[in-house]
C-alpha cells in the first residue's frame, strides 16, 4: 500500500514513520503541508513533533494546513488515518478523534520505554496484534494527557474506542489511563506513545511497534 507521511513545518519523526511504514511492508510516500491532494495514497500517518512549535496548543494550527482538509475528507471516506503523538494532537484539533491532549501531569516532558496494553485489534493498524497484547513503546512528550468530559470517555469505553492503555504507573495523567483512541468506524487512530521508534533492535527500543505499521496489509485484505 501507498502510505501517506505528513511533513508540518516542526515535524520531528516524519523521517522515522517512513521508514516504518517500509519496514511494515509498505511504500512511504512524502506530502508536504501544503499539498492540496493527497497523491493517491492509501492510507495518512501523522507523525510526531512539535509542528508550528505546538504554539497556541500542540496541533491548532497543523489543523488549517491545507492537507488536513484532503486528510479530514479522506478520513471520513474511510481512509487509515494514523496520528503519532503530535498526529494525535492535530487529530484532536481537526475534530477527527474526541477529547484533548494537555500538559503531563508532572509538568515535565517525558521520554521512555513504556509498557501498554492493545484493547482493540478491530483497526486497520493494530489487527496484526492479539487483543489485549502487553507491549512496550517509546513514549516522549510533554503534553500527552489525554482528557475528555465524562459522557465522552463513557462512549469510547462503551464503544471499544480504547485503543491502547497504559500498564503499570500512568506515566502522564491520561484520564482512565488512555494512551490512544480511535474514531466510530476505526480507521482513524490517535496514538501518544511513538511505534515508528520500536521498529528496530538495533535502537534499544524493542520491535513492538512494527505491528502498527505491518497491520495495513491484514486490514486490506481481512
Ligand atoms: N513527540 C512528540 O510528538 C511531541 C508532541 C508534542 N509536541 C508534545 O510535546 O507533547
Amino acid at each position: 500500500m501507498k502510505v501517506g507521511v505528513v511533513t508540518f513545518p516542526g515535524s520531528l519523526d516524519d523521517v522515522d514513520a517512513q521508514r516504518a511504514v517500509g519496514l511494515g511492508g509498505h511504500e512511504a510516500v512524502a506530502l508536504w503541508h501544503g499539498d492540496a491532494d493527497l497523491r493517491g495514497v492509501d492510507a495518512v500517518v501523522l507523525p510526531g513533533g512539535f509542528s508550528y512549535g505546538d504554539y497556541l496548543r500542540c496541533g491548532a494550527i497543523s489543523r488549517f494546513s491545507p492537507v488536513m482538509t484532503e486528510v479530514v475528507a479522506a478520513a471520513e471516506r474511510g481512509m487509515p488515518v494514523l496520528g503519532i503523538c503530535n498526529g494525535f494532537q492535530v487529530l484532536c484539533e481537526s475534530h477527527l478523534l474526541p477529547g484533548a491532549l494537555i500538559r503531563n501531569q508532572r509538568q515535565k516532558f517525558l521520554c521512555l520505554d513504556q509498557p501498554l496494553r492493545i484493547e482493540n485489534n478491530r483497526t486497520p493498524w493494530t489487527s496484526a496484534y492479539d487483543e489485549g497484547a502487553e507491549v512496550t513503546i517509546v513514549l516522549k512528550n510533554g503534553e500527552g494527557s489525554f482528557v475528555a468530559d465524562t459522557e465522552t470517555l463513557d462512549r469510547l469505553e462503551g464503544e471499544g474506542r480504547v485503543v491502547a492503555r497504559y500498564l503499570g504507573a500512568n506515566p502522564n495523567g491520561s484520564l482512565r489511563d488512555i494512551a490512544g483512541i480511535c474514531n466510530e468506524r476505526g480507521n482513524v487512530v490517535g496514538l501518544m506513545p511513538h511505534p515508528e521508534h520500536s521498529v528496530e533492535e538495533l535502537t534499544g527500543s524493542g520491535t513492538d511497534g512494527l505491528g502498527f505499521f505491518t497491520s495495513l496489509v491484514a486490514a486490506a485484505f481481512a
